[in-house]
């Protein structure tokens, strides 16, 4: 490492004073003007990382759902995989640093614990269609630089395809953004060849962010076989009143989609592409949401139906799904009691699902805010591979094996799930909505419809002194600090038929956020709402009072 060369670039990139950011759920995220010494921070952390493993890493420049001022970055592994966890600690060190010898001496210390080798690091980067992207890579890019590695601008991509580019380039294969759009062709149209169903008319909402331009490049490699309409491609402002965060929370039709017949197909992208929810409209101008915890079922009927074509004399894979405490809970019963599989619950934020997904053969998970993918064990795609091509189902799996992205959750390869697995089930969204009732639920700022109701769904993100303050066991669905707060929701859910509610500081925003289920939409609302004053009144609440 060149010291000299490494403080002169340090010294370009001064953290604005007083600005604490911190890795977070999914990497860090604030308002742009304020990142460019995080950002640059990230650059120095991958170069790193990259020699640590002796591979190349990634790293997405965008702040996904989040509004167009802000912006972000997600850090990948060699693997294609978030960052590991264990580097997380790292990540937050230098980020903080508050001035050049600081920032040295994090990096000295990363060295010497970490034993890094030294060398160059490739790493390679990407970005969303925020304005602020240009100037953020070119700080990941000097960061990178200034630890002697070697920056690789893949351009602009969806966060995705990215973590796609990195797994792949590290196992020797070839990763180009056309090769993405090839395998992810090429296994769809394997998996939907001899279906008796035509193809159904889908309109995607695509938040007008990096998903649309992908999103067309994909559906013209499939041609006739995916019907999609586009909406949403950048004609509005990004993730504004749109896209899947928007549509999942608030539960409204995205701006710009007049779909609001009864029956039309629809589907919404995030700002990254990394999410993606299901939609129809029902009667009344109403919308119905088919959300991750639905596609985590379709995904495993999908995978069951062919699992149940292969050899007999095979033993089976484990097969099993994991959500969050978010899941609603009418979906576990649904998995638990009608396809018989077994359910695993984790903390929010992909990480945690993916590293417990990998548990299993076949692994399914997704947060009910519609990020999740599906992993197959490497064991298993040798044993598929050894099936050969005499056996159809051995070669739909590894269709799906192609077309499913397995560093991280995918809208684009989402949709083409979803879609291969109605098209073989010869369903439409009616079919796969009645699987199960969703129970009602409220989280968020969720705005109801009923405008004569008095609550104030923005008050279920509650605004406190200090969030670290709460403090939760239990994959979150447990309070452990601030004392009492625990047995007053217990106190208030066993009031409710089909109660259920938790709380949890959130990991990307500073407020705590507040989940509630019940039986009747009104239960859950009051239920949210006496939950969220619970937390305000013993976890310091400040602003008016829910
Ligand atoms: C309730 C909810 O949707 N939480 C989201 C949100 O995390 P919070 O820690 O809740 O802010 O952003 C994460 C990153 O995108 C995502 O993984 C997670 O599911
Ligand atoms: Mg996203």
């Amino acid at each position: 490492m060149d010291l000299a060369q490494l403080r002169e670039a340090c010294s370009k990139y001064t953290k604005p004073a007083g600005f604490k950011p911190s890795y977070g759920t999914a990497g860090f995220r604030a308002e742009a003007s304020l990142l460019h010494s995080t950002v640059f921070r990230c650059g120095l952390l991958m170069a790193a990382r990259a020699l640590k493993t002796g591979a190349a890493t990634g790293l997405v420049v965008t702040a996904s759902h989040n509004p167009v001022a802000d912006n972000g970055v997600k850090l990948v592994e060699p693997t294609g995989y978030m960052l590991d966890q264990s580097w997380e600690v790292w990540a937050d060190k230098l980020a903080v640093a508050e001035d050049t010898d600081a920032l040295c001496n994090v990096i000295r210390e990363l060295y010497q614990q970490e034993d890094i080798p030294y060398g160059s690091g490739t790493v390679m980067l990407a970005y969303d269609t925020r304005p602020s992207a240009e100037e953020l890579v070119k700080a990941a890019g000097s960061g990178v630089q200034a630890l002697g590695g070697l920056p690789i601008v893949c351009g602009l991509l969806t966060t995705p395809q990215l973590h796609w580019m990195v797994r792949h380039c590290n196992n020797s294969l070839k990763h180009t953004e056309s090769t993405y759009y090839e395998e992810f062709a090429s296994g769809f149209c394997t998996l939907v060849k001899g279906c008796k169903a035509e193809p159904q008319a889908l309109t995607v909402d695509c938040a007008n962010g990096v998903g649309a331009e992908a999103l067309k490049t994909l559906s013209e490699r499939i041609g006739a076989q995916l019907s999609v309409t586009l909406r949403n491609t950048g004609e509005g402002g990004l993730n504004e009143a749109c896209g899947a965060d928007y549509v999942q929370k608030e539960r409204q039709f995205p701006a710009g989609m007049d779909d609001r017949q009864h029956g039309a197909r629809c589907a919404s992208l995030d700002g990254d592409a990394d999410r993606l929810v299901y939609f129809h409209g029902m009667p009344a101008g109403n919308l119905q949401l088919l959300d991750g915890d639905r596609i985590a079922v379709l995904a495993a009927l999908l995978i069951r139906d062919t699992l149940q074509k292969l050899p007999s004399d095979l033993p089976s894979p484990s097969v099993g799904i994991v959500q969050t405490a978010y899941a609603n809970g009418a979906s576990t019963q649904y998995i638990r009691e009608q396809l018989r599989l077994e359910t695993v619950v984790t903390p929010t934020g992909v990480k945690h699902l993916h590293a417990a997904a990998e548990h299993f053969d076949i692994g399914i998970y997704f947060e009910a805010n519609g990020h999740g993918t599906v992993l197959f064990k490497p064991e298993l795609i040798q044993r598929l591979h050894e099936l050969g091509d005499c056996h159809e189902a051995a070669k739909d799996l590894l269709a799906l094996v192609d077309m499913i992205n397995q560093a991280v959750g995918d809208a684009l390869s989402g949709i083409l799930l979803v879609e291969a697995a109605l098209r073989r089930r010869g369903w439409g969204l009616t079919e796969w909505a009645d699987l199960y009732t969703d129970l009602p639920s409220r989280q968020l700022k969720t705005l109801t419809r009923d405008s004569g109701r008095k609550t104030d769904f923005t008050a279920l993100q509650i605004k406190v002194k200090d969030r670290s303050v709460v403090v939760t066991a239990d994959a979150e669905t447990r309070a452990v600090t601030p004392e009492g707060l625990q047995s007053r929701i217990n106190d208030s859910v066993s009031a409710v038929p089909s109660g259920r509610a938790f709380v949890r500081p959130s990991g990307t925003e500073d407020v705590v956020r507040v989940y509630a289920e019940a039986a009747t939409q009104q239960a859950a609302d009051d239920l949210a709402a006496e939950v969220a004053r619970h937390v305000y009144d013993l976890a310091a609440g400040i602003g008016a009072p829910p």
